[in-house]
């Protein structure tokens, strides 16, 4: 499946705007300020129902409008689909697909896999554990979209028990119904464990490699770095009857799946501690490429990348790497403010956007693919 096109109204800069998309690498070039970021986040906004810039959909309605909306047209073996998305600022969102009202256009089995690279992406690496945590439960579910409902079983158990510890704290509850809530969580953690495990694996093979391509040396890795050592329910329930006496102190559950970590390293270190800057985008742009794979590997798709202003950061020979890594499979758009920053850019498999005063060009697009 692939995006072919994207059509905005009152989508922050732009007033409207059609633009199409190559089957490969699409770049948009513009200058600073100029709506780059805005067209992708558009994309996103189309194929995922949210944006990936902000969690305030105001922000995303054109100053003194009140309504936006974004299209996007798919394509795959079974023919065009069509994806919407519109509000009125304060309203809830209207999301569709193929004309048929849907309350999430994560759910909808045809949308199109998206994963994205905005410069604020880089507190992934650098952020706290939660940031990676939520990281790691959305590969899940773009691997195995039925397994959400493990995360979210344990995200309900987990609230029910803190809640109920809250309650024996304050002297409302007696702690006999703790060991049922226990052995609930400790179920659904296990599971979720597992997951979490296996997505991991999936991604940890091929991401030495990936890195390597990108030029990140000093031996790269990823690692799943669960909070328990259980290995099934019991144990995880026994690990949290020992530490019930702290949790009632402190009014919460504080061990469990829900402390988990994503380790990111090179030469044994933590990049997030350690790497350049230039080190933790590449780990980065390695770890989505990775996911990519091992998503394309799993299911029948191929996620879309949109990377937003990455190749400015790069030196030129990890551009170069970057953008082969880029054409060699999928589909992706990238943002630049010169396109000399994309080397092969100027390839006639490669279609090339201008975006300028609100308006986005077809500065030569690709050879039918
Ligand atoms: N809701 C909105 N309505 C109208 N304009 C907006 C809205 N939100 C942001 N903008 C404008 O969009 C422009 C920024 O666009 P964008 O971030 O896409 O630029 P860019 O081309 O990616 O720039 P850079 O190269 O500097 O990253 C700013 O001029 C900003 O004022």
């Amino acid at each position: 499946m692939r995006v072919v096109r994207l059509s905005l109204r009152n989508f922050r800069s732009y007033p409207s705007a059609e633009v199409e998309l190559g089957a490969g690498l699409t770049v948009i070039t513009g200058r600073n300020g100029a709506g780059k970021t805005n067209l992708l986040d558009a994309l996103y906004f189309g194929c995922t129902g949210r944006s990936a810039r902000t969690t305030n959909d105001r922000e995303l309605v054109r100053f003194g409008e009140k309504v936006t909306r974004v299209e996007v047209t798919t394509e795959a073996d079974d023919g065009r689909h069509e994806l919407s998305v519109g509000f009125e600022a304060g309203e809830p969102k209207r999301l569709m697909a193929d004309g048929v009202r849907v309350e999430r256009l994560l759910d909808v089995a045809g949308r199109p896999l998206v994963s994205v690279f905005l410069p604020d992406r880089l507190e992934l690496v650098k952020g706290t554990p939660s940031l990676r945590r939520a990281h790691v439960d959305q590969v899940v579910a773009a691997l195995w979209p039925a397994r959400t409902a493990t995360r979210r079983a344990y995200a309900q158990a987990l609230a029910q028990r803190n809640a109920l510890l809250t309650r024996v704290r304050a002297g409302h509850a007696s702690q006999a119904s703790l060991p049922a809530w226990d052995r609930e969580l400790a179920r659904h953690g296990i599971g979720l464990m597992a997951d979490r495990a296996a997505a991991i694996d999936a991604v940890a093979g091929r991401f030495p490699a990936i890195a390597a391509d990108l030029g990140l040396d000093g031996e790269p890795a990823v690692a799943y770095r669960p909070r328990s050592k259980a290995s099934d329910p019991d144990g995880l329930a026994a690990e949290l009857a020992e530490r019930l006496p702290s949790d009632l102190e402190r009014g919460f559950t504080q061990h469990g799946p829900h402390r988990d970590d994503l380790a990111l390293t090179r030469e044994r270190r933590e990049l997030r501690a350690y790497g350049s800057q230039g080190q933790q985008r590449l780990a980065l742009l390695a770890l989505l490429l990775a996911e990519r794979e091992a998503i394309a590997a799993t299911r029948d798709a191929v996620p879309v990348m949109l990377l937003d202003d990455v190749m400015s950061e790069l030196d030129r020979e990890r551009r170069g790497r970057l953008v082969e890594l880029l054409r060699s499979v999928g589909q992706s758009v990238v943002t630049t403010t010169d396109i000399e920053h994309v080397p092969g850019g100027e390839g006639n498999d490669v279609t090339r956007l201008r975006v300028e005063d609100g308006v986005v060009i077809a500065d030569g697009a690709a050879e039918a693919a």
